[in-house]
């Protein structure tokens, strides 16, 4: 995962966001004709309850009219024409009636089968007592069968209708709760493809550039060793360190005709020389000690807890190993020495790592004066040894 280039990362990203886009904006179109629907069955359910009550009501007024009420056949009249006008819109698929609701089919089906017709006959039968006069005999007929279809066949046939709308709405809302789950167990997995398949890498990547900016900010590319400013920042931890009361000697090791070695065999060779060294520098070093390259073919050793003695005979093995060292490749016949400078930094020697450079620096001058291969120390000669002699 950690190998994904940035594009293929940009694209998982533009993947990820369109699904969950195209799942918000899913859910967001089935919520709305959930809604919908709902709204319509729940107003057909209604609806269809209210002409229970209004059919009852129709035979409760034609009865009273019969014993002779006005008022109870103004009742009757207003009662039927709503009556007949909610009918048309429960029983029909079109114009007005066109509502959205889960039960339509079903209850349509109803009205098909039968409640259509008692509905048609108890209208029929109510018109007929709304326009007649009571005591007619065919007053009193059409009341007696108003009577009987109010009583039982109306009101089964228009609650059926009412509960077939309610159950559905159910049904439907379950199936959209599962939808729902289902909506939302796809959005979680994009999150969490997103969390493991981009962010994770990503910020691996992050972690790993970090990282290689560190190095590239604190060591020298070419041996691996600490740069100038990571070298004094070490050495100045150490000597900052609470616990240190120890002198710290610091080595200044300078490559001997460095300028002839790259005009003589090129500067790649030069380098070989310069990354050799570098790892053998690396190679005998004890953990604490700190080895820095400072300048193009200078090296600088911080050697904690080590006095200049004990760093004066570190840098005259040294010195006889880097002599030992093979020939590379490219150059068989070429012989590289170091001369090296010591200093002390610590009570009673260098106050500071400027000063201990400055010192080791003059050492090793002092070595290069003297004939090269050597070892100097900042207050006496330590490795009198002439010149190529141990090389
Ligand atoms: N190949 C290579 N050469 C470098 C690098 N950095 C510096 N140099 C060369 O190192 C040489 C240093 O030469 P000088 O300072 O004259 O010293 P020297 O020839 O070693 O002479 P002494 O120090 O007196 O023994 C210069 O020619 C630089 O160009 C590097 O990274 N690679």
């Amino acid at each position: 995962m950690t190998g994904l280039s940035s594009r293929a990362l940009t694209y998982r990203y533009i993947v990820a966001l369109g699904l969950i886009a195209v799942c918000t904006v899913f859910s967001h179109l089935i919520l709305g004709r959930v809604l919908r629907e709902d709204d319509g069955s729940a107003a057909v359910a209604a609806m269809s309850t209210r002409q229970i009550v209004l059919s009852e009501r129709i035979a409760q007024m034609a009865d009273e009219y019969a014993d002779g009420s006005a008022q109870a056949h103004a009742v009757l009249h207003a009662s039927l024409v709503r009556f007949e006008k909610e009918y048309r819109i429960l029983s029909r698929d079109e114009g007005e009636s066109s509502f959205i609701a889960y039960g339509k089919p079903r209850a349509l089906a109803l009205y098909r089968d039968g409640l259509g017709q008692n509905i048609e006959r108890f209208i029929g039968l109510a018109q007929r007592i709304d326009g007649g006069v009571p005591g007619d005999p065919q007053f009193a007929e059409s009341l007696r069968a108003l009577r009987a279809l109010a009583r039982k066949r109306l009101p089964d046939g228009l609650e059926a209708v009412a509960s077939v709308h309610v159950r559905a709405g159910e049904v439907h809302l379950q199936r959209m709760e599962i939808l729902q789950h289902i909506i939302l167990g796809v959005v979680l997995l994009v999150l969490l493809f997103e969390a493991l398949g981009i962010f994770r890498p990503m910020i691996r990547r992050i972690v790993r550039y970090a990282r290689q900016l560190q190095d590239l900010a604190t060591r020298d590319v070419l041996t691996g060793l600490c740069n100038r400013r990571e070298f004094q920042a070490r050495v100045a931890a150490v000597r900052d360190a609470p616990v240190s009361t120890t002198e710290v000697a610091v080595l200044m090791l300078d490559v001997d005709h460095f300028k002839s070695i790259n005009d003589r065999y090129g500067h790649a060779v030069g380098d070989v020389v310069l990354t050799r060294l570098g790892a053998h520098l690396h190679g005998v070093l004890r953990s604490g000690d700190i080895a820095g390259r400072i300048g193009g073919e200078e090296f600088a050793l911080a050697l904690p807890a080590t006095t200049r003695d004990g760093a004066v005979k570190m840098a005259e093995r040294l010195r006889k190993e880097v002599a030992a060292m093979a020939a590379p490749d490219e150059a068989p016949d070429l012989h590289v020495t170091v001369s090296i400078g010591v200093a002390a930094l610590g009570p009673g020697a260098a106050p500071t790592l400027d000063e201990a450079l400055r010192r080791a620096d003059e050492a090793l001058y002092r070595a290069k004066r003297n004939g090269r291969n050597r070892v100097e120390s900042a207050e006496e000669t330590s490795s009198p040894a002439p010149a190529l002699a141990d090389g």
